[in-house]
């Protein structure tokens, strides 16, 4: 663990079951992509399926990739109304990650593209199968902190988290149920 000053740089959040969108909800209504990654000056498939929304005419670079906005559909207005509600921070996208099991997973990085600002608020909600978030501080490889993050939760990451730490939601071969994550962003036109 880093050492015990350094308070955890997100908020945790459950929520009651009246509250949460489901998985089988969103993972439905998610116009769900396979897409590819160059390692190592290779295609290889990418370890989750993906999907963006944005408002009409914003453009976010992520990952090698460029997602253009075409407006929010409504389905998905109420998660971006609660969105704000939790962090009193307004959004343009959203990014959203289908884990197809434990063998799904999402490397270290921070979500620290120019075009979110230099210190971005990012809010993800998660539904499905219970996965460790981890965490550690930039330039440190032993230390970490994990956040077990379950079904119908929010986790509220602060505007250092993405300028000091890294994130990442490594594989857990025991899983064998699918996760959805939406993490909403503020791109900065
Ligand atoms: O699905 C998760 O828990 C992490 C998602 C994430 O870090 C991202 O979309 O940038
Ligand atoms: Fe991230």
């Amino acid at each position: 663990m880093p050492s015990n000053h350094i308070a955890a740089p997100y908020r945790y959040i459950v929520t009651a079951s009246s509250e949460r969108w489901s998985f089988a909800y969103l993972h439905k209504h998610i116009d769900w992509q396979e897409e590819e990654l160059i390692m190592f000056g290779k295609a290889v498939k990418s370890p989750r399926l993906v999907a963006f929304y944005g408002e009409q005419g914003v453009c976010y670079s992520y990952s090698g990739q460029a997602y253009y906005g075409r407006g929010i559909p409504d389905w998905l207005r109420p998660l971006f109304a609660k969105a704000y509600e939790i962090s009193g921070q307004t959004f343009n996208t959203v990014l959203c990650n289908l884990y197809r099991n434990g063998k799904d997973y999402m490397g270290w990085h921070s979500d620290d593209e120019p075009s979110l600002g230099p210190a971005p608020k990012i809010v993800m909600y998660s539904a499905g199968a219970t996965r460790d978030f981890c965490l550690r501080l930039k330039g440190e490889t032993s230390q970490r902190l994990i956040q077990s993050i379950d079904d119908g939760s929010w986790l509220e990451m602060q505007a250092e988290m993405q300028v000091v730490w890294q994130h990442a939601l490594p594989k857990r071969l025991r899983v064998t149920q699918p996760r959805v994550s939406l993490t909403f962003r503020q791109v900065i036109r």
